[in-house]
């Protein structure tokens, strides 16, 4: 099993980096819409269903399926012979900025749902300020798998 995957490691590798752009450009630019979901619309009209229908596309066509091709090829990569070695430090910052970034995604499925429902309470700064962090994880996730420390 572990040779297969040592075969198909460049693939492996490729297809991980390819949904982690997909999946970053999600979710860098969900909580831009939220932003303006929440400035410029009010509930019930019609500018308000075109942001939910543009939300509910990027989340479900876009941001999930390349959450879950990201930790498919990622894991790959860690049963992989030779890639991970737990005893350095890099392995454990990018597992826990990825978990942060993963309850991030999650967080803001819950904020498309309140969206639909006319129910988002939260302001346009909120949504800025938590926009800086997908920004913070992913310098955290680049560095350590590639400064290797
Ligand atoms: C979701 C869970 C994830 C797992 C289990 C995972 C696992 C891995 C592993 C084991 C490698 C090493 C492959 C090698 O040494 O060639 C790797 C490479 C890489 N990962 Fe991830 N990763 C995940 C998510 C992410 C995310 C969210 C990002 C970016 C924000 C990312 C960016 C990268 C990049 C750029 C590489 C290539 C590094 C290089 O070429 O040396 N990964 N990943």
């Amino acid at each position: 099993m572990t040779d297969f995957l040592a075969t198909l490691y460049p693939w492996t590798k490729a297809l991980h980096i390819i949904s982690v752009i997909a999946w970053m450009a999600g979710i860098f630019y969900l909580p831009r819409l939220f932003v303006y979901h929440t400035e410029k619309t009010r509930p019930g009209t019609e500018l308000d269903a075109v942001y939910q229908e543009m939300e509910r596309k990027l989340l479900r066509a876009i941001m999930n399926p390349a959450m879950i091709g990201t930790w498919l090829f990622g894991l790959m990569l860690v049963f992989t012979p030779g890639m991970v070695d737990w005893g350095m430090v890099w392995p454990w910052t990018k597992a826990a900025a990825v978990l942060v970034m993963t309850w991030f995604h999650h967080w803001l499925g819950k904020r498309r749902k309140d969206f639909a429902a006319g129910r988002n309470t939260l302001t346009g700064r909120r949504y800025r300020m938590m926009n800086e962090l997908p920004t913070l994880l992913m310098i955290v996730i680049v560095i350590s798998v590639v400064v290797r420390f």
